[in-house]
């Protein structure tokens, strides 16, 4: 039977990037740029004020003056006037263009002024002279220059990137277009959730619960449910495999006699990549791609299994095809400690549901969750993640270290 690992790498060999679409920035949050974004001037793009203050001259400063007469006034957004006499100022706030003729500002804080009665003149008096030329002045290019590359294709959109876009005037920007999932459940015993169950029937939760990760990774879904019936399946799966770009499907995949898919698959052109992965739970596993179109993650029905398959191996899929590899963020599992004993006998890779606890020395500690098995649903509340736990070990003893997939924070 395949390994975790095999199976990890025969998923990822399937990834195509999607291609990009055009939006409008403000549209554009949340999403992967697919084109590098440049300086379009320096940054900052002219010697911009940083205090409100007075712009001098500081070779003034520096041969003792201490006091300026005010030549006029300069707020941010008008083209500055040179000023002409170097042993004056010009009242300036933060954001204008620093004017020729002046390289220092002194704010506020640091000056006394006044106003001569006679001529109406008004004076600034430095008390607390600057140090440097320069003072109180964002040079410009001082924090990057004109065609310098702010954001690599790649980049995830948020805030900060969304404002250096803006600033450089990317109206319109490529960005990677949504995946399109169909979200599949099938089997006979599942009701519609508002439906009042009969003692032999169970409401449908796994394609909700699949829509809604699917969903916290940008995919664009659309769910369905199939009874158990080849003729129903081998109707409406082809249309699917044509549209999305992943068809994820839960249950009916492992030995019963209603177990259909893997077979209608492969007859409706689905290349088996494998079935059956050397794990618990989900080792019912199929996964198979079209030539052109779409891969299936077949997901077994037991609702944790569905839920850590997923987490697993789907998502990651789904955030890959989004963006270049180079720029993929940490969508693996982070190191964390085992907390207390653990054995698992079975020669499989063990999913182990815990809740992961910083410590007060900062450690991440896992601490294993009272779990019923791939049928309890419920235990996915109490934790945050689970443990891939390696087959060729039986004892994993506290202290271990072991990677932990988180599905929540
Ligand atoms: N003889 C064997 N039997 C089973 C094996 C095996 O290897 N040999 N594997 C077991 C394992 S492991 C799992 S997991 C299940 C998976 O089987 P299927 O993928 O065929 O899933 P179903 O039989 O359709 O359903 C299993 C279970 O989950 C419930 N379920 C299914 N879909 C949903 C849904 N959308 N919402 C809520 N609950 C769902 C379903 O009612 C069943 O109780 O097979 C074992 N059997
Ligand atoms: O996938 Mo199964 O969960 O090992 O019961």
């Amino acid at each position: 039977m395949l390994s975790v690992e095999e199976a990890t790498r025969r998923v990822a060999a399937t990834v195509r990037l999607l291609p990009p679409e055009f939006l409008a920035l403000p549209l554009a949050a949340g999403r992967i740029l697919r084109e590098d974004l440049r300086a379009d001037r320096d940054f900052p793009p002219f010697n911009r004020v940083a205090m409100d203050g007075i712009a001098v001259c500081f070779a003034a400063i520096a041969t003792g003056q201490t006091e300026f007469q005010i030549e006029r006034t300069q707020f941010a957004g008008q083209p500055p006037t040179p000023q002409l006499d170097p042993l004056a100022a010009t009242e300036i706030m933060t954001g204008a263009m620093l004017p020729e003729g002046t390289d220092t500002v002194i704010r506020y804080e640091d000056l006394l002024f006044r106003t001569d009665e006679v001529t109406g003149h008004r004076y600034a008096t430095v008390v607390v002279p600057p140090i440097h030329t320069g003072h109180n002045v964002h040079a410009q290019a001082a924090d990057r220059r004109q065609g310098d590359l702010l954001l690599p294709a790649g980049t995830y959109l948020g805030a900060a990137e969304l404002a250096v876009a803006a600033t450089v005037g990317a109206a319109t920007v490529a960005v990677t277009r949504f995946p399109r999932v169909a979200v599949v459940s099938t089997g006979d015993e599942l009701v519609p959730i508002a439906t009042r169950p009969l003692p032999h029937q169970i409401r449908r939760s796994n394609a909700l619960m699949l829509q809604a990760a699917a969903e916290q990774v940008g995919a664009i879904t659309q769910t369905f449910h199939f009874d158990d019936d080849v003729a129903v399946l081998q109707q409406n799966l082809p249309a699917l495999l044509e549209q999305f770009d992943a068809v994820i499907l839960s249950g009916g995949v492992s030995k019963g006699k209603a177990d259909f898919l893997p077979e209608v698959l492969r007859e409706l052109g689905v290349e088996q990549v494998f079935h059956e992965v050397q794990q618990r739970p989900g080792k019912p596993f199929w996964f198979g791609k079209r030539p052109e179109g779409a891969v299936v993650f077949a997901l077994p029905g037991n609702p944790v299994s569905t839920f850590v398959n997923f987490y697993r191996y789907a998502r990651p899929w789904l955030l890959a095809i989004q963006q270049p590899a180079t720029a993929l963020p940490s969508t693996g599992p982070v190191p964390a400690i085992l907390a207390t004993d653990v054995s698992f006998r079975p020669k499989l890779t063990h999913f182990l549901l815990v809740r992961l606890e910083h410590a007060a020395n900062g450690q991440l500690l896992a601490h294993p969750e009272r779990a019923g098995g791939s049928g309890d649903l419920a235990s996915l509340l109490a934790s945050n993640a689970f443990l891939e736990l390696p087959p060729e070990q039986e004892l994993f003893s506290a202290g271990t270290v072991l990677p932990a997939w988180r599905f929540r924070d």
